[in-house]
């Protein structure tokens, strides 16, 4: 996990997406439900998909975007959505075009060039990637010790980029260091994104990058939001470890899979997904 300043996405498009987000929920619940995400669905608002998984109760709500808002944003602002679907879209366009800058960093540094990913597309665009723009909202708690904003969870992409409301701290990583372990605020720096590694760039390295544990807390007097851009590989690509990471002493950790494949692993096993797909031990 890392902060991402400089990154050329214009402030006022992160403010406008932001003031977005914080419309939405400020929504009166019965028009928030209109766009309720369905049993079985993954769009739509709700609870976080992974509330179910928290040993405490889960003081958050989040919206959830896969494709278009257009469908979801006409039930939630009849009058204006065309508006806030311009700036959903523009600011998804943005994110993706980031994420595809900071694949090319992370990869590049393994020795990775584009004609080793086909999925990245002639020119190495990634055009075909598959992004979910997840807003969630924590509201001030009364009793923040006995709630927990967001279960402890690694993202399901390849790299998520976050975008933090500048008035409270919230987001923690968990560190395993040399001063030992244990859960780490992750302050917001304002203009900053936070970028976490995912599970699927996890796989994609072969390990080299590992997909971080983080969760949110809520405290008493200040409200918070936070926009993830869950950034995955195209839907039907099969993704395999990078045959360039391999090698007689480097077996496969992971076999090929697609995203839509590792989302239903990740729905039952949660935490446990990964792991459960791993082939072999590492061997140093
Ligand atoms: O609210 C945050 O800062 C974290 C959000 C998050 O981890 C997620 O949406 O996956
Ligand atoms: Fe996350």
């Amino acid at each position: 996990m890392f902060q991402a300043t400089n990154h050329g996405v214009p402030q006022n498009l992160v403010d406008d997406m932001e003031s977005t987000v914080r419309s939405l929920f400020s929504l009166p619940p019965q028009q928030k439900l209109k766009a309720a995400r369905l049993p079985d669905g993954f769009s739509g608002y709700g609870f976080h998909r992974i509330s179910a998984f928290c040993e405490k109760l889960t003081w958050s709500e989040s919206f959830t975007t896969v494709g278009s808002p257009l469908e979801h944003y006409r039930q939630l602002w009849p009058q204006e959505y065309t508006k806030f679907c311009c700036i959903a879209e523009e600011y998804e366009r943005e994110m993706k075009r980031l994420a595809a800058r900071l694949m090319w960093l992370m990869l590049g540094s393994l020795g990775i060039s584009t004609e080793d990913i086909k999925w990245a597309g002639p020119r190495g665009e990634f055009e075909d990637a598959s992004a979910v723009l997840q807003f969630n909202s924590y509201p001030a708690c009364p009793d923040p010790d006995r709630t927990m904003g967001l279960a402890q969870h690694t993202d399901s992409s390849l790299i998520s980029i976050i975008h933090q409301s500048s008035n409270a701290s919230g987001l923690q990583v968990f560190r395993q260091g040399e001063e030992g372990r244990g859960w780490l605020m992750v302050p917001p720096v304002p203009g900053a994104f936070v970028i976490n590694v995912g599970d699927f760039i996890h796989m994609l390295s072969n390990g080299f990058y590992q997909s971080v544990l983080h969760r949110a807390v809520v405290n008493r007097s200040q409200h918070r939001l936070s926009v993830a851009c869950l950034y995955g590989p195209p839907e039907n690509a099969q993704v395999s470890p990078l045959s360039k990471l391999l090698g007689p002493s480097c077996p496969p950790l992971y076999p090929p899979l697609t995203w839509n494949e590792y989302l239903g692993t990740k729905a039952k096993l949660h935490n446990k997904a990964l792991e459960s797909l791993r082939l072999c031990a590492p061997m140093n």
